[in-house]
Order: structure tokens, then C-alpha cells, then sequence
């Protein structure tokens, strides 16, 4: 399988505090990776690194058999943040709005949409179930499904890969249970590679393929399979 991240050797710490020491681990065409661990051990800083938003001490990344210091096809990583559903109720954008506002680079700033960028916003809302809202502003819409909107907007651009850090914070369970129904729909049918950072290690465990576990500066990958992750790897990971 293409391996679409490739962490060789990586350390990174902030100021004299090394958070991650000597990371080797590759995330293959069509995972679907959850990041865990601890609170403070690493896991939005490992994302922060895929998207280049901190660079790595020593070592170096590949993204997309690249190394990402030459990167630039970005449009390919699609990112959604916990903070992306904040919208006040009275924010004047509509949801195929806010999707579109992702095409700018098609369209051109302020310029009219045109037919097929639209078919394309409507493919997208359909794929995350929103179809129906697209009229709506919003922030008439619950955080659910304001993270739906957002995965409709880094899907715009047909990413390669698709990173969400916190996604389902504030939502609630039943919000939550559709959301991964997407994540799997997204996986499972079209193939996207999925990573996905959370704090809660036995919702996301249901969910995903492989699991990586942040603890002590290190990572371990696990394939998310009875065998692999048994409760005293978990103890020993969590310390629980
Ligand atoms: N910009 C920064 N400057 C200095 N230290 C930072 C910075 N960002 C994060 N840290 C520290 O780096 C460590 C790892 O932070 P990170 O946010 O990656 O952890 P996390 O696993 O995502 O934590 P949480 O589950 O609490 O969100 C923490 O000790 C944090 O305090």
C-alpha cells in the first residue's frame, strides 16, 4: 500500500521541552488512524507537524511521497478542528456558502459561483447528509451539524487525506454517532484516509482501523483488532 505519511526519525519539542523523540510511523493510503493518549502527550503537536504548522527538531516527514518542506499541494489535506462550530446564530453565511468559500481558489474571490462549482457543493452536502439544510445559515444549524458542514468544506477541494483534531467536542451522542457514520462512510466507500486526534480513547476505538498511541514522547500504531489491543496494553498505555 502507498504510504501517504511517512514520520522518519522525528523529534520535536517546544522551547527546551521535547514532546516527541525519535518518531518512526507511516499512515497508509485508506487508513483510518485515531491518535490518542494522554492529556499533553503530543497529539495535536503530531498533527500540528502533518500540516506544517511546526517543523520538525530533527528528522524529517513525507507527505504524499514528498518531503514537506517541498509540499505544496495542501488542497490534498483536508483539516477540521474542534473550533471550527462556533458560528452565532445570526453569522450571514448559508452552508452552501461557507462550503463554496473553500472553491475560492477555483472560482476567484467575490466572483459568481457557476453551475458546476455548485453541483459540486450540493455532491459534497449530499455525501455528509446536508443536503437539505443548504438554504440554511449557519448558525441555525447544532454543532453536529456544523462539523458536518466542515467536512463538506475540506472535502470540496477532493483531499487526500482528511485530519480532524477534537471534532465531536460539545457535541452530543447522537451528533457524535453520525458523525463517525460519515467518517467510516468516507473511509470505507471512497477510500480517504482518515486521522483523527481524540481525548476519548473507547469512542474512538469503536470507530477506527489502527490506533496511535502517544505516551512517554513515543508512538505506537496498533491495528485496532482484538488481538492487537487487549485491556492490559490499554492499562499499561493509560496507566488506568
Ligand atoms: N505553543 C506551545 N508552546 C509551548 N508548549 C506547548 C505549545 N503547544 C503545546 N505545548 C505543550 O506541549 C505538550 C503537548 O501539547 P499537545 O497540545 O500536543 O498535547 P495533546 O496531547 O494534544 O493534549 P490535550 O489532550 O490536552 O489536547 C503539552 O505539554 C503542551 O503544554
Amino acid at each position: 500500500m502507498d504510504k501517504v505519511i511517512k514520520f522518519k526519525n522525528v523529534s520535536f519539542g517546544y522551547e527546551d521541552k521535547t514532546i516527541l523523540e525519535e518518531i518512526n510511523f507511516n499512515i497508509e493510503q485508506g487508513d483510518y488512524i485515531g491518535i490518542v493518549g494522554p492529556n499533553g502527550a503530543g497529539k495535536s503537536t503530531m498533527l500540528k507537524l502533518i500540516i506544517n504548522q511546526v517543523s520538525p527538531i530533527k528528522g524529517n516527514i513525507e507527505l504524499l511521497g514528498n518531503d514537506i518542506k517541498n509540499f505544496n499541494k495542501w488542497e490534498k489535506i483536508g483539516y477540521v478542528n474542534q473550533k471550527s462550530n462556533s458560528f452565532t446564530s445570526s453569522f450571514p453565511a448559508t452552508v452552501t456558502e461557507v462550503v463554496s468559500m473553500n472553491l475560492s481558489s477555483k472560482i476567484g474571490l467575490f466572483k459568481h459561483i457557476k453551475k458546476h462549482h455548485l453541483d459540486e457543493v450540493y455532491k459534497v452536502l449530499k455525501l455528509v447528509g446536508l443536503y437539505e439544510y443548504k438554504d440554511r445559515l449557519i448558525g441555525s444549524l447544532s454543532g453536529g451539524q456544523q462539523q458536518k458542514v466542515f467536512i463538506a468544506r475540506a472535502l470540496i477541494k477532493s483531499p487526500k487525506i482528511l485530519i480532524l483534531d477534537e471534532p465531536t467536542v460539545g457535541i452530543d451522542v447522537n451528533g457524535q454517532k453520525e458523525f463517525y457514520e460519515i467518517l467510516n462512510k468516507l473511509n470505507s466507500k471512497l477510500g480517504l484516509t482518515i486521522i483523527i486526534v481524540s481525548h476519548d480513547l473507547f469512542i474512538v476505538k469503536k470507530e477506527v482501523k489502527k490506533i496511535a498511541f502517544i505516551k512517554d514522547k513515543k508512538v505506537k500504531v496498533m491495528k485496532n483488532t482484538k488481538d492487537d489491543i487487549n485491556n492490559d496494553i490499554l492499562i499499561d498505555l493509560f496507566d488506568m
